[in-house]
């Protein structure tokens, strides 16, 4: 199925050739405690797709927040496509495990809300929302309310509505942390081909290392600490069109899963998580 976006909004960050995220020398920690994470330098390219992986309470969070503009530094220079982060960042979706589809409005109302509630006008809702359902492969449930869904179904009107503003970033937090595993694979095949067709750069979080192998062009493991920071870099050698059904059931991927769990086994003896 073709299914092509407009490219990144008028008058926004169209023409940044740089990182989309970039952060140098960040510390950030919350009220009088220490830093949570002391240090930590890394930037996401346009068309990544990279994950953070590490223990609970390591900061993964903290990262995806603050690029969403929920959160400020102590220290430290930060980037969203070339420029200051000011306020809450529109440029951004952002995905978490939660099932926050409003249960008593349509698939199709539920996707266009975020355009709603800034004001676009109708046909422009219309046609954003179509296109998105198409891509997510949604259409013939437009109108239906999100009990008479599949739990997959309901996890693909998600990422629809926080993909409708078209967003520079797409910010996931173990999306799919609540699926049993034949759905989460299933979503994990579906997620990869759905960004590959548009480009989407994403930034994805989980403590789940098959995952991260499955999904991630590079893989940044967070730990240590505190203040904790990236421990170490990988770089997935999987190819963007990567066949997940081959894919896991390859010596390849068994020694990616083992590279990462060495590293994530590293940074949890490195901290206290
Ligand atoms: N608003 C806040 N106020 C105080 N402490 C916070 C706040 N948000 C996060 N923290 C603390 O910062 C640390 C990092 O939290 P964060 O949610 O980023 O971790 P995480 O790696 O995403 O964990 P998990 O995998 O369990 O979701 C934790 O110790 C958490 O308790």
């Amino acid at each position: 199925m073709a299914v092509t976006m407009k490219k990144a909004k008028a008058g926004s960050n169209d023409f940044h050739d740089g990182p989309i995220f970039e952060v140098r020398n960040l510390h950030i920690g919350f009220g009088d405690a220490p830093d949570i994470l002391g240090d930590v330098s890394m930037s996401i390219e346009k068309g990544e797709f990279l994950t953070l992986l590490g223990p609970s309470g390591c900061g993964k969070t903290t990262i995806l927040n603050l690029a969403a503009g929920l959160l400020t530094p102590r220290s430290g220079y930060v980037r969203f496509a070339g420029k200051d982060i000011k306020g809450v960042n529109t440029d951004v979706g952002y995905m978490t495990q939660d099932d926050t589809l409003l249960p008593w409005q349509s698939v199709r109302k539920n996707v266009g809300l975020p355009l709603k509630l800034r004001g676009v006008g109708k046909d422009e809702i219309d046609e954003r929302v179509n296109r998105l359902l198409k891509l997510v492969d949604l259409t013939h449930a437009a109108d239906l309310l999100p009990s008479q869904l599949s739990g997959g179904m309901r996890r693909r009107g998600l990422l629809a509505r926080s993909m409708i503003y078209e967003p520079l970033l797409l910010l996931m937090d173990e999306p799919f942390a609540a699926l049993d595993a034949q759905l989460r694979h299933q979503m994990h095949a579906e997620l990869r081909e759905t960004v590959n067709r548009i480009g989407q750069t994403v930034m994805f979080v989980t403590h789940d290392i098959a995952e991260a192998a499955k999904l991630s062009d590079r893989v940044l493991i967070v730990g240590g600490g505190p203040p904790g920071g990236i421990v170490s870099e990988h770089r997935l050698p999987f190819g963007k069109d990567r066949d997940f059904d081959k894919l896991r059931f390859s010596d390849e991927f068994a020694r990616v899963e083992r590279e990462l769990d060495e590293a994530l086994h590293g940074a949890r003896k490195a901290g206290k998580h």
